[in-house]
């Protein structure tokens, strides 16, 4: 569960985010949805606790600062940020390490044959190319299984192959009822797989609906999107 509570963030004089509230519950997929510029990292930048802010974040329970909540949250952040010195294997190995993981060589396999890198475990994050650090981030953030999940523009750099993977990622994160927040404007990428949309313009949160509402009103996630941003609704 991912509580955020009057969340607003300034930057010098530009308010990035503005007052903004919301949940999002276990087993749930939030799509934060808004033009360049609505405040959609800097929110994701704030739950992952790298700025500061005004309001409260609340990850199951804990201040999402804390350690506790440190350990059951994976973010993928928008520019991957790999080691250049380490191989994909030695970033598996330090994640494993951090979060005490015993038993993660099977699960590692797996994630990064999924994501077709396996071939390609010996190879130093300097000599990847944008998209194969792109996987190597989302493999780190899945191997310790969090109960909640930060994607902050996921599908940039991926190839069509990656964006199934990582799509059917998604789906098997929900099952298993782990909290899924995925920041993007690209509509047609979460298109098969949100729950709740959440759409921000000038750093507020100007319509949140789920699914379910949606096609009860026989609108389209696009519809939406162009009525609020564009000022038609
Ligand atoms: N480090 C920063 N210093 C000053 N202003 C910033 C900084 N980061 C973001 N901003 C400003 O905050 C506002 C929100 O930016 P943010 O990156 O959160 O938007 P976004 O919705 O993620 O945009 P995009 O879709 O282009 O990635 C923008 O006006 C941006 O110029």
């Amino acid at each position: 569960m991912l509580k955020v509570n009057q969340l607003t963030k300034t930057y010098d004089k530009i308010k990035a985010v503005d007052n903004i509230s919301f949940h999002v519950k276990d087993g749930e997929i939030a799509v934060l949805l808004g033009p360049n510029g609505a405040g959609k990292s800097t929110t994701i930048k704030s739950i992952a606790g790298l700025l500061r802010y005004d309001g409260d974040i609340i990850i199951n329970d804990m201040p999402n600062k804390s350690i506790e909540a440190k350990r059951i949250f994976g973010y993928v952040p928008e520019a991957p940020a790999v080691f250049d010195m380490l191989t994909i294997e030695e970033h598996i190995k330090y994640i494993a390490s951090a979060y005490k993981m015993k038993n993660y060589k099977a699960k590692a396999k797996t994630l990064l044959e999924a994501f077709d890198l396996w071939d390609k475990k010996d190879k130093l994050g300097t000599s990847l190319s944008k998209g194969m650090k792109q996987k190597v981030s989302i493999c780190c953030a899945l191997l310790f299984e969090p109960r909640v999940i930060l994607f902050d523009e996921p599908m940039i750099g991926l190839d069509p192959k990656a964006i199934k993977t990582l799509k059917d990622a998604f789906l098997k994160l929900r099952n298993s009822g782990c909290t899924i927040l995925i920041s993007t404007h690209i509509i047609d990428s979460v298109e098969e797989v949100w729950d709740r949309a959440l759409i921000m313009k000038d750093g507020k949160i100007v319509l949140s609906r789920t699914r379910e509402e949606l096609a009860n009103n026989n609108e389209s996630l696009e519809d939406i999107f162009f009525h609020v941003t564009e000022g038609s609704l």
